[in-house]
Parts: structure tokens; sequence; C-alpha cells
């Protein structure tokens, strides 16, 4: 039977490369890119089409930050589809980083030199926003929308006698001290990526406690520290030039270093060859490229606790409950004009209009 995937962020940097490379492993692949900008997305699938012509790829447009596009979104796959293999939970963002000089500076004459390269603690700050649904963007973008979206794909990611599998790009850095339940979209602080993505962490266990027995399996990644549009927003561009030559070199000490996209997408790619029920459901699959430009794969022990997986499992679902009745609400509102005309008649009586 051919498989079917479904890729968030697939129009640049890991999603697309991930594209290519699962093209590469499976000719036959159902392959569904999922895109919040159409025209980029047309982009790069042309791009894939010009090298796998016979490949079964389609597009679908999605703005996972925002609740009534992944309802839409959800309902149009389920639509075209009976199933879903494979569930990349990719697209992701980290808006207005700030970078830290001291910290850097220092961090670089320390004894934590390599940790601090590889995980990025105490460098990186970033201004979140909110959404047009209320919600704290990187949340919303990194977690919430993508929860949502596998509980509405659930029809086609559970079928009896089949597996299928959740595949989160998560961070090395994903901290548990950025992360707090009492404020899960990290309205206070001004880390919202390290929170973010030690939720995906949390998140994916509690998510196989609650599906296995379904199956369907959630496995977390890291990808290293890859040059996309991500870290290039992350300084200018002619600074970048200027360390480049500095990034290839620390890639020498750390082999966390992955750099070009194709490295990173090594964990992706080797989950899509593994049989889900042999995955360690508390594991962090980590792409790694060493000195000599070798990519290989390390399982690392999570940082989490099955409790606080739990109840932010609760609180995901809490808010998944008020965001659809929302959206419900706003969209009968619309579709009964008629409501508006009668309040509108109440306030000119009560104005005596
Ligand atoms: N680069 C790195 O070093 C690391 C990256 N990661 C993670 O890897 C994932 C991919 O990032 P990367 O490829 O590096 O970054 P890019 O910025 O190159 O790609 C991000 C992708 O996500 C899409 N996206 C962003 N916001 C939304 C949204 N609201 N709805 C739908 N799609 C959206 C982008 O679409 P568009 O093209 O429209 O902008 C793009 O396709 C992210 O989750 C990131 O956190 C993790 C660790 C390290
Ligand atoms: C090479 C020199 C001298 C300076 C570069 C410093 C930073 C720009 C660089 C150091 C550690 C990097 C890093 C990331 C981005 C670029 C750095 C901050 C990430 C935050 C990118 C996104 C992730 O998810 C993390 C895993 C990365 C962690 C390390």
């Amino acid at each position: 039977m051919r498989k079917v995937v479904l890729v968030t962020g697939a129009s640049g940097g890991l999603g697309l490369v991930l594209c290519e490379r699962l093209l590469s492993l499976d000719s036959q692949v159902h392959l569904c890119m999922a895109c919040r900008n159409v025209r980029k997305g047309e982009a790069a699938r042309n791009g894939l089409l010009a090298s796998h012509a016979d490949a079964d790829i389609a597009l679908l447009q999605l703005d996972v930050s925002s609740v009534r596009s992944v309802l839409k979104a959800a309902q149009e796959f389920k639509m075209r589809y009976n199933r879903l293999d494979y569930l990349y939970l990719n697209a992701g963002i980290m808006p207005n980083p700030k970078l830290n000089f001291k910290a850097l500076f220092k961090g670089i004459f320390s004894r934590n030199v390599v940790r601090m390269f590889a995980t990025a603690d105490g460098l990186l700050t970033q201004e979140d926003r909110l959404t047009s649904d209320g919600l704290q963007e990187v949340f919303a973008t990194n977690i919430f929308g993508h929860f949502l979206l596998t509980r509405e794909l659930e029809p086609v990611l559970c079928q009896p006698g089949l597996t299928s599998q959740l595949i989160w790009t998560s961070s090395n850095n994903a901290r548990r001290s950025a992360f707090s339940l009492d404020d899960i979209q990290h309205k206070k602080g001004s880390e919202p990526y390290s929170s973010s993505k030690y939720a995906s962490d949390l998140l994916s266990v509690a998510l196989n406690r609650h599906y296995n027995n379904k199956g369907l399996y959630s496995s977390v990644i890291c990808p290293g520290v890859v040059m996309t549009n991500l870290t290039y927003g992350i300084l200018p561009s002619s600074v970048w030039t200027l360390l480049m030559p500095i990034m290839w070199l620390i890639r020498i000490l750390t082999n966390t270093f992955t750099l070009a996209p194709y490295n990173g997408a090594e964990a992706l790619c080797w989950l899509f060859q593994q049989k889900p029920e042999s995955l360690d459901p508390v594991a962090k699959y980590h792409s790694l490229t060493s000195g000599m430009g070798k990519n290989y794969i390390e399982a690392r022990k999570l940082d989490v606790d099955e409790d606080m997986a739990e109840a932010l499992y609760e609180k995901l679902l809490q808010l998944e409950k008020k965001m659809c009745k929302k959206v419900r609400n706003e969209e009968e509102d619309i579709s009964d004009p008629g409501q508006y005309l009668n309040h509108n008649d109440t306030f000119k009586r009560a104005l005596h209009l």
C-alpha cells in the first residue's frame, strides 16, 4: 500500500529538504506539502517535480497559527485521503530574535562553550506577538496549531490495523526552566521559542500515552544547528558571511552543527524508515554530523516527567475546546446575518431612533 505523508512548513528550510529526501527514499509515496503561502508552496512543489517527475505531490494551504485555517485544512485533507501514515509537525518560528553578545563573549571563554554553541542557552530572547485568535504566536505556531491538527486528523491517523507516526521538529534549545504550566503560552517571559520546544517534548510523551493503543506513535527530533531562514534571521546577512568560516570550524568541536538542511533532516528521514513500535517514547532523536561530514543519529533521554506532560495535555484539550467553540460561533454569526439586523433594531429601539 502506498504511504501518505503530510509535512507542515514544507515550503522551505528543513521541511522542503525533508520532502526531497522522502521522495528519494520512496518514489511511491503520496506526499502532501502543507504551506501557509500558496505561491511559495507551488514554487517548492515545482522544484521537487523537476527532479521527481512521476511523484505524487499535493499542496495543502495551512497556516498553523490560525485555528480556522487548521480546521479547514484538516477537513480538506480528510476529503482527499482516507489514511495518513506520517505527520511531520515541522513548521516553526522564532520571531524577532535578539542575540545577547555579552553572554556570547563570556561563554566563548568558559568551560561551557561547546554546550552554549549546541543549545544557545542564555544567548537568545524573542519578542512574541498575538495572533488574530488572541494566542501568543510562537505557542500557536510551534505547538497549539499542530496539536489541533493532530486531533482533527485522528480519524485518518488512527485506522484499525494500521500504525502511524507523528514526528515533531523540536530543538536543543528546548529548556524546562523556560516553560511553566501556569503560563503555557509564555505570555510573561522572553524565551517563547525555548518554551514552545520544551512543550513539544512534553506533548509528544503525553500523546504516546493516549494514542499508542490506537496505533499512533509520537517522536521528537532535533536537527542540530541548521542554516535556514530561521537562523539567518538572528543576525544581519553581512555578519553571517563573516561568521560562516567560524561556524564550519565549530563543527569540529560539536557534532550538533549539522549546518546543511540535508544533514539536519537526517533524523526526520531515519524515523520514516523505523517501525514505530520499536521507538523510545521518551527519547529525542538527534541529527548529528561528524567533523568529517558523516551524518548519524543519536537517541537521548528527554528531560520530562509524565505528570507534567499529562497536565500540559489537559490544558491543551481545554484550550482546543474553547478555541473551536469560539471559531464555530463566529462562523454561525457570519452565516446568519439576520441576527445582526435584529441586534441593530434592538439597538436603535433602545436609543429611540
Ligand atoms: N534551523 C535550525 O537550526 C533549527 C530549526 N528547528 C526547527 O525546525 C523547524 C523548521 O525550521 P527551519 O527549516 O529551520 O526554518 P525555516 O524558517 O526555513 O522554515 C520554517 C517553515 O515553517 C513555515 N511556517 C512558519 N510559520 C508558519 C505558519 N504559521 N503556518 C504554516 N507554516 C509556517 C515556513 O513557511 P514560510 O515559507 O511561509 O515562511 C517554513 O516553511 C522549526 O520547527 C524550527 O523550530 C529546530 C532546531 C534547529
Ligand atoms: C560563531 C559565532 C562566533 C557566533 C554565532 C553565535 C550564534 C548566532 C549561534 C550560536 C549558537 C547558535 C544556535 C542557534 C542559532 C545560532 C546560534 C545562536 C539555534 C538557536 C537555532 C535554532 C535552534 O533551535 C537551536 C537548536 C539552535 C541552538 C544554537
